[in-house]
């Protein structure tokens, strides 16, 4: 990390394939009868859970020049795994193969790292035992998850918290019940499934916060291009903002609305900021410019937005460094049950530099006099990919090298990321 100390942070870079996507690229590709193939997958710890939890259903992957060819024997022959399915630290593993098991009625034990063992479960557990589907949980909460066989109904259910995973983990043991199922959500929240499966032939429609799908129907094999994953790219657009003379593009990222929320809050605080869309093939793409912005609004988001950006909450956090005035995050309890418990995580880690923070349940507001330098104090990650890489922009932005603990979890959603920082290095 020292090398990166002392320098600005300049030119273009694509950042790694959407971690969404590819997961739900491999489950889909999965249960279509057929070769698929996946284009610029995310090569990651937690894509790496998926695929090999696909393998163990009896599905081939196979590594090609530019991504995946994944042949599946069709749904009907996958087979029930004679081991624990080990979805690593994934929780959209965990939650989308329980919905995906339940529906090809299969039976299988699901099991995951120490965080996803404290994830809560029985979000997914209660609507899909509505359908008819039988879940075990530890503390009727938590993983292992164990599914026994059983079969399906369509489901009518609204959603208490706009969640991607559980919309997906229903959309998935729904799909071959004869009979429609309709989903409704709170506030829009990620909305890969929805895009992805029209594309592998499922019968499904939206209609604002409603999503009908009309079960029943075999999916057909389809090829699947993943772009770059905003939420990575976050990482090095908030870095531009705030480290002098720093001018960084990252190109080919998905500008998908349902969570593009990054956007709107740099927009919101006037950083310098450009998008450029260039292409919609299902998933609309294009290029983000950020441009070093010494004074910045300070922000309020809340609502609608948050699922637009739950996963950016701890970088966006940042932004107060250079802000005029307090930035506060609201109805983001979800920040509770990921990889830690992010507003804690963010709260603690970032109190250690004169962050001044006031907690609530749902978020925070906080504000920042001046960075104070803390010399010789150690970070922590807590294991949680977001939280180090949040720790090291923060490091680099204060020109102070931070010991951080557990830096391999970087691994979970972007390997590279340190490899991009270099490369984007040049001398201030
Ligand atoms: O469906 C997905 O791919 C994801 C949904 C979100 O979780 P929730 O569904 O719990 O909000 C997000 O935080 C996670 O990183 C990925
Ligand atoms: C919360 C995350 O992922 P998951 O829920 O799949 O573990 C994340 O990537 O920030």
């Amino acid at each position: 990390m020292k090398t990166l100390m002392n320098s600005r942070f300049y030119g273009t870079r694509k950042v790694p394939g959407d971690k969404s996507i590819t997961h739900r690229s491999l489950m889909f590709a999965s249960l279509a009868k057929g070769i698929s193939h996946v284009k610029d997958p995310l090569l990651s710890a937690d894509t790496y859970a998926t695929k090999a939890c696909m393998e163990s259903l009896g599905v081939e992957i196979v590594a090609e020049p530019e991504g995946w060819k994944v042949d599946s024997p069709g749904r009907k022959h996958l087979q029930s795994p004679n081991a624990p399915l080990y979805t690593g630290n994934s929780g959209t593993t965990a939650r989308l193969l329980t919905g995906m098991i339940a529906g090809i009625g299969l039976e299988a034990e699901i099991i995951g790292d120490a965080s996803i063992s404290k994830r809560p479960m029985d979000r997914i557990k209660a609507p899909l035992e509505q359908m008819g589907a039988r879940i075990a949980l530890k503390n009727d909460k938590y993983p292992p998850i164990k599914i026994s066989k059983a079969e399906l109904s369509p489901i009518s259910y609204t959603m208490p918290v706009a969640s991607a995973q559980v919309k997906s983990a229903l959309l998935l043991a729904g799909l071959f019940v004869e009979g429609k199922s309709v989903i409704t959500e709170p506030s829009p929240s990620r909305n890969h499934s929805e895009l992805m499966l029209a594309e592998f032939g499922a019968d499904i429609s939206v209609d604002d916060h409603v999503i009908t799908l009309d079960g029943g129907k075999e999916l057909s094999p389809a090829d699947v291009v993943v772009p770059g994953d905003i939420s990575s790219a976050a990482f090095l657009l908030v870095l531009a903002t705030l480290k002098p003379g720093s001018d960084i593009t990252i190109e080919n990222v998905s500008l998908n609305e349902t969570r593009s929320g990054i956007i709107d809050v740099l927009e919101m605080m006037e950083a310098d900021i450009t998008v450029e869309p260039t292409s919609t093939t299902g998933e609309p793409i294009g290029n983000i410019r950020a441009v070093y912005t010494p004074k910045l609004k300070g922000f309020e988001i809340s609502g609608a937005l948050i699922p637009r950006l739950i996963d950016e909450i701890p970088i966006l956090t940042l932004l107060a460094a250079h802000s005029d005035g307090p930035c506060t995050v609201r109805d983001a309890v979800e920040l509770r049950y990921k990889e830690t418990d992010r507003i804690r995580a963010v709260i603690d880690e970032l109190s250690k530099f004169g962050f001044e923070f006031t907690e609530y349940n749902d978020g925070f507001t906080v504000s920042l006099e001046k960075i104070h330098l803390a010399e010789g104090v150690s970070m922590r990650g807590y294991g949680d990919h977001r939280i180090i890489m949040m720790l090291i922009v923060l490091g680099i932005v204060m020109d102070q090298p931070l010991d951080i603990d557990d830096m391999a979890a970087i691994d979970i959603s972007y390997p590279d990321f340190m490899a991009d920082l270099e490369a984007l290095r040049k001398d201030a």
